[in-house]
């Protein structure tokens, strides 16, 4: 049984198309990277899976059911971009609320904040948090849910080193774990670092790439994206 399976997928936003008879099967856990320009489809790919948006056609199945509310409440964890969180609200809110949602032992909820620092600044409202703060509250959530597949919209961005590497440790653990990871990120070296399999977004279809660093990875992109020569200088 797949994990995640999305057969002839058609989006599109009015006029735009998104995606176009889209393909991907995911039978193995692990970390897979999603990989595209900005205003490509990502998120919206993240949203699909999630049942946030719904296609034109095509079908989405997780653990071989249908992506129904129930079945994305059952095997779905998603990390939306950190921008979500209201800023009145503390750190706290948010984890009691998918704490008693989820029916989580307050044991869990303190083994992953623990490990993601987010002990610290729990109690402050959220509008007092910096970047890295909100990231690492948006991972705490999403793995405290403990659900066979995570979906992670730029958990990366906005990071200082310390951060990047818990948070890196951390994707790396869960796709170790039996759990398998759908991460939508513009960082390359990042990606390449964390990820099993990359998928990149072109001519509206999801396409396998593989690369085993950063550079190949960026080389990749380019041939995908830029439409630019490589010269086979780095930076
Ligand atoms: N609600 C909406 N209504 C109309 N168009 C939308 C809507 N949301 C997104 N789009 C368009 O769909 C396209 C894909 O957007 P999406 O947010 O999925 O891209 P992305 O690859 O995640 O981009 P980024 O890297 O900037 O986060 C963009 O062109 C965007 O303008």
């Amino acid at each position: 049984m797949a994990i995640l399976e999305i057969k002839g997928l058609n989006f599109q936003f009015r006029k735009k198309p998104i995606f176009m008879d889209a393909q991907l099967m995911l039978t193995q856990p692990g970390v897979y990277g999603i990989v595209a320009p900005n205003g490509t489809g990502k998120s919206t790919m993240l949203n699909l899976i999630a049942g946030i948006l719904r296609p034109q056609s095509g079908t989405i199945q997780i653990m071989g059911k249908t992506n129904t509310p129930a079945t994305v409440f059952t095997y779905v964890s998603y990390a939306q971009s950190a921008e979500h969180f209201l800023s009145v609200m503390k750190g706290q809110d948010y984890l009691e609320l998918f704490q008693k949602a989820h029916h989580i032992s307050a044991e869990r909820v303190g083994a992953v904040t623990t490990r993601l620092g987010v002990d610290a600044f729990r109690q402050e409202r959220i509008r007092t948090y910096s970047m890295g703060m909100k990231q690492r509250l948006t991972l705490a959530i999403a793995l405290m849910v403990d659900a066979p597949l995570l979906l992670l919209d730029e958990p990366l961005n906005g990071l200082d080193p310390d951060s990047l590497a818990v948070i890196r440790r951390t994707i790396i653990q869960e796709g170790k774990s039996q759990h398998t990871v759908l991460l939508a990120s513009h960082n390359l070296d990042e990606l390449a670092r964390v990820t099993d399999q990359s998928f990149v977004l072109t001519d509206q279809q999801i396409q396998p790439v593989t690369f085993t660093n950063g550079i190949e990875l960026e080389k990749l992109y380019r041939h995908y994206f830029s439409g630019l020569e490589d010269t086979g200088e780095t930076v």
